[in-house]
């Protein structure tokens, strides 16, 4: 067996997103993506994926260049490697990602969101070289099925007119009654039996408005809200006041560490986070003021599968709970998900995903939801199959792109609609 990777290919793509509202703007029609695929001396290729906009594309290329004459094995040599990739010092800023809502910008963090994509491509052709499932090299499975939550958005009917999109069939969800609906839609459609609902769009008595109305329609479930740090201290005490006895947790109510701490300090409800805590020197500080009592994990941007377990291994020790974050992705992602959250023993909170907002994928075969959760698959690899056509047609969509599309950013989508948006200030209640 030579599992020397002797050709490296990056495709990025444009997927389609439907007008998804969160407290920067609304999603822009199409996203970028990124698929990744070594191919190792036997002709075996993994596959992987991570965000597409240009710096991680810029990161992702001089990245690849290196692999080649490596083993898909050498997964810790990865890290190693990224590291004498340079980062524009541009690219990186305290603020919080302009499309994406997910904490800091660091040049180490820049990197390992793109090392992940590589790390879950070399594990899927590792696995299918030695006929192993993804989860049996990070160690065995605990689970047969991943849960995942119904990912609730405000959102529009369609994109704002003139502008190019596919259509969706979701309908509009701008009152408490369209965030039930919606919720209704996703329970036929997937089975979920929790829900999250992203806040941070509406004035906060709107949006208590519509967990109650959620409470109702669903007693019992477990509800999340996430305003992505949108608001004050003063307000997120009164929201978890109000919300206390329907809540599993509350999401990022305030930005940043000393003011979730204060939170936290208030409240008997629960605090997760995918915005203070998303890297590792985040976590001592976190963790020291008791401000976050779940942390939403990610392998994107926290550097792979393998880095997922060892944070998972910190939150046990340290008694905070796990749980997984999601922005836009396909099914390459959701495999690699549904892989390492089937290895992680104390996952006790299903986690989010996006992946019910795509109509698109590149795989031969969509994965699919049973009451709410992912089998596991026990196939070599990751357990997908990648669809080159699918793929050449959603590259081609990115290659005629006039660049508008090319980097996420939220607030500049939500311009189309109202010309005078920029991103609000936080707090923004
Ligand atoms: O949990 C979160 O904060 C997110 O999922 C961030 C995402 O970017 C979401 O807000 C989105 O895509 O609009
Ligand atoms: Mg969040």
């Amino acid at each position: 067996m030579n599992l020397t990777i002797t050709d490296v290919r990056l495709t990025p793509i444009l997927v389609a997103d439907p007008p998804l509202l969160n407290t920067q703007g609304v999603h822009q029609p199409y996203t970028p993506r990124l698929i990744v695929e070594v191919e190792t001396a036997d002709g075996v290729t993994g596959v992987g994926e991570t965000y597409g906009d240009t710096k991680y594309l810029e990161l992702a290329r001089p990245f690849a260049a290196k692999l080649a004459g490596r083993k898909v094995s050498d997964l810790n040599g990865l890290f190693t490697l990224a590291d004498q990739v340079a980062v524009d010092s541009s690219r990186i800023s305290g603020q919080v990602d302009v499309g994406g809502l997910r904490g800091v910008q660091t040049a180490d963090k820049l990197r390992l969101s793109v090392v992940s994509a590589f790390e879950v491509a070399c594990l899927d052709a590792l696995g299918k070289a030695l006929g192993l499932p993804v989860h049996e090299l990070l160690g065995g499975k605990v689970r047969d099925a991943v849960e995942y939550s119904a990912y609730l958005f405000y959102k529009w009917a369609s994109h704002p007119e003139g502008v190019a999109a596919e259509k969706d069939d979701w309908g509009a969800a701008v009152d408490p009654a369209g965030v039930v609906a919606q919720a209704r839609l996703f329970t036929e459609r997937y089975g979920f039996t929790s829900f999250k609902l992203k806040g941070g769009v509406f004035p906060p008595d709107e949006e208590i408005a519509a967990i109650r109305a959620l409470a109702e329609a669903f007693p019992g479930h477990p509800l999340r809200l996430d305003p992505n740090g949108a608001w004050s201290v003063a307000t997120s005490l009164e929201v978890a006041r109000e919300l206390g006895d329907v809540l599993e947790y509350l999401e990022d109510p305030a930005l940043g560490t000393p003011a979730m701490a204060e939170v936290s300090a208030g409240t008997t409800v629960p605090l997760a986070t995918n915005m203070c805590v998303t890297t590792f020197a985040e976590i001592e500080e976190a963790f020291t003021r008791d401000a976050v009592q779940v942390v939403l994990s990610d392998h994107h941007y926290w550097g792979g599968l393998r880095n997922t377990q060892q944070l998972a291994a910190i939150c046990r020790t340290f008694g905070v709970g796990i749980s997984m974050h999601s922005n836009t992705h396909l099914g390459i992602s959701l495999a690699a998900m549904t892989h390492v959250a089937s290895t992680v023993p104390d996952l006790h909170h299903a986690c989010d995903s996006h992946y019910p907002w795509q109509s698109e994928d590149v795989l031969t075969e969509r994965l699919e939801f049973e009451g709410g959760s992912v089998t596991v698959s026990d196939a070599p690899g990751l357990g997908v199959e990648l669809d080159r056509e699918k793929l050449a047609f959603l590259h081609r969509r990115w290659l005629d792109d006039d660049g508008s599309m090319r980097e996420r950013d939220d607030a500049a989508a939500m311009r189309v609609a109202e010309p005078g948006w920029v991103t609000p200030a936080v707090p923004r209640w």
